[in-house]
């Protein structure tokens, strides 16, 4: 019998590999830097009987964990984009394009919400997904807090940068401040943006917002936004479900 400590839901980023076992959805993620590395960690685990991997890295990836099921007698399943899924229907012609994360993260939010939403993750990139009814209205991809500072300092010959995550939203008083907040304040703007979008066309909507930096959007929780944990996982945990209905009713 699988239970729902038996099965793995992976979330492979450009940056780390987030992974979780379903019972432990909505407890600090896993995190490693390469394939070999999550695989160590999972090597610790009691048992596996299914992993549920998205992947927008590199594809080498998809091909670590298949060698990796195969040696260990796991089921993979390999999640990828779809047109129409769980009453969800996308708005890209060509959805083979469109990010996994991008799409798993919609999933999770439309379970969350009957409201035409908008759902942001803020990762190594941010992006914003916009939701009405179960169709897909399409979109926004912007650079992250980090690639924003690196493309200002690369580009510049006098603006350089730290690596502090601010903790306040103000005017900055030094270079680094200043590209710190001014960074802070292009993340804003994505929530903002979404707002201004929302509410000219509908009366009552719902903004979820996920990732890593989810947090740098922390103050929109007092406008009713939700900031959840673990979106993508989320999304993940959906496929799992609905291929072992015994586990948990949807
Ligand atoms: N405490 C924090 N506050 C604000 N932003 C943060 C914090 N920690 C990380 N970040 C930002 O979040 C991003 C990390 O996001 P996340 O953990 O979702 O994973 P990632 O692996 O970097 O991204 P991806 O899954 O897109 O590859 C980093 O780019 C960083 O700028
Ligand atoms: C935009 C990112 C990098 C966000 O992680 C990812 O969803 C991705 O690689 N997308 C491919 C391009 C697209 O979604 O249209
Ligand atoms: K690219």
């Amino acid at each position: 019998m699988v239970t729902e400590n038996d099965i793995v839901l992976v979330d492979a980023g450009n940056t780390s590999i987030k992974f979780v076992t379903l019972n432990n959805i909505d407890t600090e993620l896993h995190s490693a830097y390469s394939a070999t590395e999550c695989f160590q960690t999972l090597k610790t685990f009691p048992y596996i009987s299914c992993i549920y991997l998205s992947n927008v890295g590199d594809a080498s990836i998809e091909q670590h964990f298949s060698e990796f099921c195969q040696q260990h007698a796991i089921q993979l399943k390999i999640i990828y984009t779809q047109k129409e899924q769980f009453s969800l229907v996308n708005a890209y012609s060509d959805v083979t394009k469109m990010g996994v994360d991008r799409w798993l993260a919609m999933l999770a939010a439309h379970k969350m919400t009957r409201k035409p939403f908008a759902v942001i993750d803020v990762g190594t990139a941010i992006t914003c997904d916009f939701v009405k009814d179960g169709q897909h209205l399409g979109g926004w991809i912007t650079p992250g807090f980090g690639i924003m500072k690196d493309a200002l300092v690369k580009n510049t010959a006098r603006v350089s940068a730290n690596k502090d995550i601010p903790t306040r939203f103000e005017p900055g008083t030094s270079t680094e401040e200043c590209v710190a907040m001014g960074c802070q304040a292009a993340v804003r703007g994505v929530y903002l943006s979404a707002v201004d979008y929302l509410s000219s066309n509908q009366a009552e909507f719902s903004i979820i917002i996920g990732g890593g930096g989810k947090n740098m959007l922390a103050f929109a929780q007092f406008d009713g936004s939700i900031l959840v944990a673990n979106l993508v996982v989320h999304g993940l945990a959906r496929y799992a479900r609905n291929d072992f209905p015994a586990l948990v009713s949807e």
